[in-house]
């Protein structure tokens, strides 16, 4: 298992007027890693700063105080050290992470209540953090909208209609998450087993990820070569650094690939935040008919979007079973 040197990734800067070539450049990242950066792409870094600091304020809580909102059978609230194992096959201990998933809150009235992951949110005590759910839901709404932006510059890089993901069903009831992680200086050990997380793929269309600037993401470009070779990604400051997720692979029959990837800790402390787009819950995702033909059959059996990203949960989430055993009448 070797590791090269850092991986450059293109650069896509919102900014820029000439939607065409964007479209053009994201095909390009799209096709060669499935992992690129995003640039003036409208969110304050003065507000990014606000959102990491709120994310500490918690995690620095003591642990005590951050079990209060554990993850709960909607998979909402806290993950401890340890608790998600991504790569089950390779590790020997879970991943040396701390989470928190925020997701939309459904009310109780709405008819997709009754749906698995859905439910309100945990929040810590305002009396404790007075700013953080506010900070969060407010987060929330910037990365979904930034989402949104980007999935139309896909469908363009697929030459596609600008609007093609956005038929009803598709990503009106978009299954999002944003996942605050805390990785502890706590060196990794890839060949013990160790690691900050383990390689795996996300589940959903994409994700944004930012980090505090330190560095440990790696990504493997040939997740089906057998000897697989990881490549450091650096960040770049103010840029997301944005992925594609399963469910893209699929709907794209393999052009578009979900990139393998893992975080290695070299000793020092680390925050990012991931934010999970995905498609509905219930949106059924087989192959686009521009990318499958005779010569070039469809790839993968048509899949519920929801049943992918609970399947993945199951084998990766410690007390997954009060998932399972919620009643969903
Ligand atoms: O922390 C990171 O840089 C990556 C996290 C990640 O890949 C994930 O949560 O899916
Ligand atoms: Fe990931």
């Amino acid at each position: 298992m070797g590791v090269a040197g850092a991986e450059r990734l293109e650069c896509v800067d919102l900014s820029c007027p000439d939607v065409e070539r964007l479209a053009q450049q994201l095909r390009k990242a799209c096709l060669e890693t499935g992992f690129f950066y995003v640039v003036n792409h409208g969110i304050s870094e003065e507000f990014m700063a606000q959102v990491f600091e709120q994310s500490r304020k918690f995690f620095t809580l003591p642990l005590e105080e951050k079990m209060k909102v554990y993850q709960d059978e909607n998979v909402r609230g806290y993950t401890p050290i340890f608790d998600e194992k991504l790569d089950p096959a390779k590790q020997r201990l879970g991943d040396a992470k701390e989470g928190y998933y925020i997701r939309r809150e459904v009310s109780g009235s709405d008819p997709r209540a009754k749906d698995p992951l859905q439910g309100p949110n945990q929040w810590p005590s305002p009396d404790t953090l007075p700013e953080w759910k506010q900070t969060m839901e407010m987060y929330f709404d910037q990365a979904e909208k930034l989402s949104r932006k980007l999935i139309k510059l896909i469908a363009l890089a697929l030459e596609l209609e600008e609007s093609f993901f956005d038929k009803p069903g598709m990503f009106d009831h978009a299954m999002a998450a944003v996942r605050l992680l805390h990785y502890p200086a706590q060196a990794s050990n890839p060949e013990e087993g160790f690691f900050g997380a383990g390689a795996h793929s996300d589940y959903g269309m994409l994700t944004l990820l930012a980090s505090d600037g330190v560095p440990g993401l790696q990504i493997c470009k040939e997740k089906d070569a057998k000897e697989q070779v990881w490549t450091n990604v650096q960040p770049l400051k103010g840029a997301f650094i944005v992925n594609l997720g399963d469910m893209l692979e699929r709907w794209t029959n393999n052009l578009f690939r979900s990139t393998l990837h893992r975080v290695l800790n070299y000793g020092v402390e680390r925050y990012s935040i991931a934010f999970f787009m995905g498609p509905n819950f219930d949106c059924i995702v087989e192959c686009i008919p521009t990318c499958c033909s005779e010569l070039n059959p469809s790839k993968f059996p048509p899949a519920k979007s929801g049943d992918h990203l609970l399947g993945r949960y199951k084998v990766t989430h410690k007390d997954y079973e009060a998932v399972a055993n919620r009643k969903y009448t």
